[in-house]
């Protein structure tokens, strides 16, 4: 009850018309508990006494009966069917919408078929119960009562008798909870996993595939399946189990109670009338007390769903909106990040914190870029502004106001975020573009015109070439487009909703070289007024950058422009060289790599003499001379800082 009554809330509008269900629902079976008193009435009256007249309308009163009775449940059915399918539709709106607001913490631990087959499956099974289930134990239960009570009018031995017999139906109804409850849960959380293999399989279909691992997806599907099928079938046993005994139960207690009867009846204590009615009534209770033993069960069934369901609603918020928010007037988009300190919800205890005290002012207009080692927190660094997590010490200030304060509507306009990989959604380039402009009518002038600059800053012109252009569907995840053109379309959107900041988490990873100097010239511009927080994996996106931050243990190791970094940074040193021979083994060119390897391990130069505007002279007299100094690695991997990186490098 504790758990169906949460659901009060979302019945609350359907209430008028499920009541009037149940009381439809009690007509019929208040209908159906006539009829015996109406025979009684005819065997010991009109029958007894062969009045034909009074016999006529006996019968007459029967059928009427039953004809109501057959129409008080239809009218029940039509009664809640809306309502329930209301409560549906309330429930998995508000489940859906929860989703929205927990936070990415809670996300990366739920798996998503469990979220799927909660948002699915446990919610129709909380709407057929209050449809059918509900309202069936209500009325089979005041039915049992009225008609026990019409026994113990007939005779209180019949009544005692009826009671004693039925006592193993609540013995076994008790065991069974205990038992079932336990099953119920696991058999639903078993279908959660099985939609998160199916989630998953179908999501890494290209991976399965690649890796011809198709059969191995196929017998861990299989593994699933079964442990769910075993489960069934043990909940299967147990329905059976208690269906049997919530058959013989009545059918014992009815028998004991004919005993009682007849014998009453041999003993003039009970007239042939009440006799006759008591048959009668014994068949108009068989099926209510039959059906107990599924309704217990679908009982169970919906409270482990309704538990299902609500665990996602009682998750804790760990992102709450502020009660007071504060606003920005004017928005310069000066992002500070004062003693920052974060630690993941699941990092062991002994681990120090992943971001520990970092101390980094963005001023407004500037292009910062990020560099670090890999799992430095580079990327966990760009969900702290918009807090996609919150920190666990220090604060986030945006234009003089800790982040905390703003509303989380606000926030993430102020601040627009592109992650390294790159999400669409199963909607036209359109609205994946214009995501984070809902100020605009999608197909008003200005959103084309926002649509159209973005898109060209993106170098995203490949989709006027699509089917329908614009308005094609990129399918699901957009994976009709290749990873560079989803890469476009997500820089495309994040550039459209213009926001104060800007934060880029290595945003140009998938394009060619070409494109990526495209994009590059392109962002140059746009980022020009725009605070920008970039994540940099590659040398061209330090170019972009007017200072460069080092993050190391946590903190921000060393920070000035490139050159300055060069000089005074050994470890900036370091990580450029990596990024360097990186970036030329991307371009195909082993050699130039291996080289710029050599240099680093023999004094760290690498990167100098690579800033001095020439890869060529760091690995001259080797093969990559030739060809990154004419080809385009040459133009990535030559990073200066932001004041000569366009003119001195660039051809
Ligand atoms: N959602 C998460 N929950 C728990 N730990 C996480 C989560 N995301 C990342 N981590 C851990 O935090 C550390 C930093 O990860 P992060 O992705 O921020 O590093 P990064 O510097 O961006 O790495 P890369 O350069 O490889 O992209 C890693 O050790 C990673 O395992």
């Amino acid at each position: 009850m504790r758990a169906l009554a949460r659901l009060l809330p979302f019945a609350r509008p359907a209430l008028p018309r499920l009541i009037t269900g149940l009381f439809l629902g009690l007509g019929a079976a208040v209908a159906s508990l006539i009829i015996p008193l109406v025979l009684e009435w005819a065997v010991d009256g009109p029958i007894a006494s062969g009045d034909r007249a009074r016999i006529f309308w006996a019968t007459l009163g029967v059928l009427l009966l039953g004809v109501l009775e057959a129409l008080l449940v239809f009218l029940r059915r039509r009664m809640v069917l809306a309502p329930s399918a209301a409560i549906e539709y309330a429930v998995r709106q508000s489940f859906f919408e929860r989703l929205q607001r927990l936070p990415v913490a809670f996300h990366d631990r739920w798996q998503s078929g469990q979220l799927l087959s909660r948002m699915m499956q446990d919610i129709s099974s909380i709407r057929r119960w209050l449809a059918f289930g509900l309202i069936l134990l209500v009325v089979n239960l005041l039915t049992i009562v009225i008609g026990m009570a019409l026994l113990f009018r007939w005779h209180w031995a019949l009544g005692v008798a009826f009671i004693v017999c039925s006592l193993p139906i609540w013995i076994v109804g008790y065991r069974f909870e205990q038992r079932y409850g336990v099953l119920s849960r696991r058999s639903q959380d078993q279908t959660g996993d099985l939609a998160t293999a199916v989630e998953e399989s179908v999501h890494g279909i290209r991976v399965l595939k690649a890796f011809g691992r198709g059969g191995h997806a196929l017998s861990q599907f299989t593994r699933s399946a079964e442990t769910l099928r075993e489960t069934e079938m043990r909940k299967a046993r147990e329905v059976g189990g208690l269906w049997f005994w919530y058959e013989l139960v009545p059918i014992l207690a009815m028998g004991a109670c004919f005993i009682t009867g007849v014998w009453l009846a041999a003993h003039d204590l009970l007239s042939t009338g009440e006799l006759v009615a008591f048959f009668a009534m014994a068949a108009a209770l068989r099926w209510p007390m039959g059906s107990l033993g599924f309704l217990v069960s679908f009982l169970i069934d919906t409270r482990t769903a309704t538990d299902r369901v609500f665990e996602v609603f009682d998750a804790e918020q760990t992102v709450r909106e502020p009660q007071h928010p504060q606003t920005i007037e004017h928005g310069s988009g000066a992002l500070e990040f004062r003693g920052v300190r974060f630690r993941y919800p699941d990092a062991r205890p002994d681990e120090t914190d992943l971001i520990d005290g970092l101390d980094l002012a963005l001023r407004p207009g500037e292009t910062l870029a990020i560099v670090g080692a890999t799992g430095s927190g580079k990327t966990t660094l760009t969900t702290l502004p918009t807090r996609l997590f919150d920190v666990t010490g220090g604060a986030i200030v945006l234009d003089g106001v800790d982040v905390r304060a703003l509303a989380l509507g606000d926030l993430r306009r102020r601040i627009g975020v592109a992650f390294e990989e790159p999400i669409l959604f199963s909607a036209s380039v359109r609205e994946n573009v214009l995501l984070g402009r809902e100020d605009l009518d999608p197909n008003g002038p200005d959103a084309d015109r926002v649509l159209r600059d973005s898109l060209a800053v993106a170098q995203a012109g490949f989709v006027f070439d699509l089917p329908q252009g614009v308005d094609t569907e990129v399918g699901e995840e957009g994976f009709s487009l290749s990873g560079g053109q989803r890469q476009r379309l997500a820089l495309a959107r994040v550039v459209a909703a213009a926001p104060d900041v800007l934060v880029l988490d290595d945003p140009l990873s998938a394009l060619d070289v070409d494109t990526e100097a495209l994009v590059e010239a392109a962002l140059r511009r746009v980022l020009v007024g725009t605070t920008a927080l970039v994540v940099a994996h590659r040398p061209s996106t330090v170019a972009l950058a007017d200072r460069v931050a080092v993050l190391r243990d946590g903190r921000i190791d060393a920070i000035g422009t490139h050159s300055e970094l060069l000089r005074a940074s050994a470890h900036y040193r370091h990580l450029i060289a990596g990024i360097e021979r990186d970036a030329l083994a991307d371009a195909g060119d082993g050699d130039a790599a291996d080289g710029i390897a050599a240099e680093t391990t023999a004094g760290g130069s690498a990167a100098e003499t690579t800033a001095g505007g020439s890869a060529a002279e760091t690995t001259a007299g080797g093969s990559a001379a030739e060809t990154t100094a004419g080809g385009s690695a040459a133009e990535t991997t030559a990073v200066g800082p932001a004041a000569e990186k366009s003119e001195e490098v660039r051809p």
